[in-house]
C-alpha cells in the first residue's frame, strides 16, 4: 500500500465517524445491513465501465483498524469513551461480494455488496468509494486508449501530471486498463508492473551539442537507447542525429531501439522520419510518440492518418481521467435487520433497489454479453422468464433460455480476505476476454448504444411496496 500506514481507520469522512457513534449510543450496533456500490453514469460518454480497485479496496478493508494515536486524535474530536474504545478493538468482520475486477459493468447495477453490522459497513463507505470510483475511472480510460492503440504498446507517462498521490493508484488503473509499463518506479514496485522510460529535453539541453547528447546516451543504455529527437529541430538536426549514432551502434553489433517524437504534427512528423530511417536501412528502429495524447488523437493518427508509430507514452489525459473529473459511484443501504431498504428520490433514475441482490450476465446464442438481469438474492435465475427496466416497469425483455452467469462472488468471508492477489497485468487479461464477448455498438465513442440492465419482477415488486410503505409511513403528522 503506498502510504506506510498499518491502520487506516481515518481513511473515512467525519460524518461516517458521528454516525458510527450514534448507531453505538443507539443501540443499534448489532444491527445487521446490506449496501450496494453503484455507479448511475458510464464514464467519458462511453457505453461500458471497467471495474479496477477491488485488490486496493480489499487492502485497506484488511487494514481498517484504529491505532492508539488514531484514538487519541478522535477524543480530541469529542467522540466518547466507550465509542473509542469500541473503535480500539475494530475490525471488518462482515462479508463481501464483488464483482472479478476489470470485469465489464453497466450502470445502476450492484458491484459490490458488503454485508455486516451497521457500523462497519458505515464506516468503510468513504474509502471504498475513494478506491474503487477513482480506479475504475482511469482503468476505463486506459482501456479506451487500448481499443484504439491497435495492439500497439502505450506507456503511462502520468506521474507528473496526476493528481498527487493519486497517480499510484492510478498507474495501476492504467496497466489494468492496458497501459504496457509505467514511468512511475514506485508504482511498479508497489504494484508489480513493468517500468520504462526514454529521456527529457534536458538531457539533451545538458550536453553541448544534440550528438554529444545522443552519443552518450547510447554508451551508457546502449541496451535500451531511445533518442527524443525533437529538441532543437526533427527533420534536420534530431532524426539526422539518430541515424549517424544508429550505424555507430551498428558497428559496435548493437541496434538503437526507437526515437521519440514529442511536438509538432505526429502523422507528418513520423512518416518523415519513417521514411529517413527506412531509407538509411534502419527498418527495425520504432517511432514512439507523446504529447498530449488520448484515444480519440490516437486513432486519429492511426485510423485515419496512417501515422507510422510504433509506440506512445501517454501522460496528463489517461491519469487524470480527462474529461471526467469523477466516477459519480454511491454506496447506498438496501438492508437492515433483513427488512429491504430504500431512498426514494425527486429524479426517479435516482431511486435504489432494495434488498439482497445477485447480478446475472445474460448471454446470447453466440455467448456474446446480450443483457444484464438484477435479481434478489433467493431468486433463481432459471426460473426468471421476464426483466423490467427499473425506471419504467411496462418496458419488458425476455431472458428465457439465455446462458446467465452470476457476477458478484464473495470477497471476504467473516472479515477474512478470499481471493488471491492478482497483477494488474493479468487483471488486464481478464478485461480482454470479457471485453471481448462485449458487442462493437457498446464500444463505439459516439453515441454508443446502451446495454439493457433490468431488474426481476420481485425485485420491482418488493421496491413499488417498499415505496408505498415509505411514502405512507413518512406522511407529515
Ligand atoms: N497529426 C495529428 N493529428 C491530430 N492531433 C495531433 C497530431 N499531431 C499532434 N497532435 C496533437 O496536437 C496537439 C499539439 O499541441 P501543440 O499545438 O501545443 O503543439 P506542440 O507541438 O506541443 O507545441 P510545442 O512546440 O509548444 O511543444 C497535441 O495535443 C498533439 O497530441
Ligand atoms: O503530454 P502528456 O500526455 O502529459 O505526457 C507527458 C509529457 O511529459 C513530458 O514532457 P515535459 O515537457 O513535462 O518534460 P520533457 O522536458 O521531458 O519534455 C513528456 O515529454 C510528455 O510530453
Ligand atoms: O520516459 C519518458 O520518456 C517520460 C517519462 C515521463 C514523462 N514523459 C516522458
Amino acid at each position: 500500500m503506498p502510504l506506510s500506514l498499518n491502520h487506516w481507520g481515518l481513511y473515512t469522512d467525519f460524518y461516517e465517524l458521528t454516525m458510527a457513534q450514534g448507531y453505538f449510543y443507539c443501540e443499534k450496533k448489532e444491527d445487521t445491513t446490506t449496501f450496494n456500490y453503484f455507479f448511475r453514469t458510464n464514464p467519458f460518454k462511453g457505453g461500458f465501465t471497467v471495474f479496477a480497485g477491488l485488490q486496493d479496496f480489499l487492502e485497506i478493508l484488511s487494514e481498517y483498524t484504529f491505532s492508539e494515536s488514531d484514538i487519541q486524535f478522535l477524543k480530541s474530536q469529542g467522540f466518547r469513551k466507550e465509542f473509542l474504545k469500541y473503535l480500539s478493538e475494530f475490525r471488518f468482520s462482515g462479508n463481501v461480494l464483488s464483482a472479478r475486477e476489470g470485469e465489464i459493468m453497466f450502470p445502476n447495477e450492484p458491484v459490490l455488496q458488503v454485508e455486516g453490522n451497521v457500523i462497519e459497513c458505515q464506516l468503510i463507505e468513504s474509502f471504498l468509494l475513494n478506491i474503487l470510483n477513482f480506479e475504475s475511472l482511469i482503468a476505463t480510460k486506459a482501456y479506451r486508449v487500448k481499443m484504439v492503440a491497435e495492439n500497439k504498446p502505450f506507456t503511462d507517462f502520468g506521474l507528473r501530471r496526476a493528481q498527487g498521490l493519486g497517480a499510484l493508484h492510478a498507474s495501476r488503473a492504467a496497466v489494468i486498463g492496458g497501459a504496457s509499463s509505467t514511468s512511475n518506479v514506485l508504482a511498479g514496485k508497489l504494484f508489480n508492473i513493468p517500468v520504462s522510460g526514454t529521456q527529457a529535453h534536458s538531457w539533451i539541453q545538458s550536453f553541448e551539442g544534440e550528438i554529444e547528447a545522443f552519443r552518450a546516451f547510447a554508451k551508457i543504455h546502449p541496451e535500451n537507447t531511445v533518442l527524443l529527437v525533437d529538441t532543437f529541430d526533427t527533420i534536420h538536426s534530431g532524426i539526422p542525429n539518430a541515424i549517424l549514432v544508429a550505424k555507430e551502434m551498428e558497428k559496435r553489433g548493437l541496434r538503437l531501439k526507437a526515437v521519440r517524437l514529442d511536438s509538432g504534427d505526429l502523422a507528418y512528423f513520423s512518416k518523415k522520419a519513417r521514411k529517413m530511417l527506412d531509407e538509411a536501412g534502419l527498418e527495425y528502429v520504432k517511432i514512439i510518440a507523446s504529447n498530449q495524447l488520448n484515444e480519440h488523437v490516437i486513432r486519429s493518427l492511426l485510423k485515419d492518418q496512417n501515422a507510422p508509430i510504433d509506440a506512445f507514452g501517454i501522460g496528463t489525459e489517461m491519469i487524470t481521467g480527462k474529461n471526467d473529473a469523477a466516477l459519480d459511484g454511491v454506496y447506498k443501504m438496501t438492508e437492515i435487520n433483513g427488512k429491504p431498504k430504500m431512498k426514494l428520490s425527486e429524479n426517479i433514475e435516482k431511486v435504489t433497489l432494495p434488498g439482497k441482490k445477485q447480478v446475472y450476465r445474460c448471454l446470447d446464442s453466440s455467448g456474446m454479453f446480450y443483457r444484464d438481469a438484477i435479481l434478489l438474492t433467493d431468486e433463481k435465475p432459471e426460473e426468471v422468464k421476464t426483466i423490467c427496466h427499473p425506471i419504467y416497469p411496462e418496458r419488458r425483455t425476455s431472458i428465457n433460455h439465455l446462458q446467465m452467469e452470476p457476477l458478484l462472488f464473495t470477497v471476504v468471508k467473516k472479515g477474512q480476505v478470499v481471493v488471491e492477489q492478482k497483477s494488474p497485468d493479468k487483471i488486464h487479461d481478464y478485461l480482454q476476454e470479457r471485453a471481448a464477448l462485449l458487442p462493437d455498438e457498446h464500444k463505439r465513442f459516439i453515441s454508443p448504444h446502451i446495454y439493457k440492465v433490468g431488474i426481476s419482477e420481485k425485485l420491482m415488486e418488493v421496491r413499488q411496496a417498499l415505496t408505498q410503505s415509505i411514502k405512507e409511513a413518512n406522511q407529515a403528522r
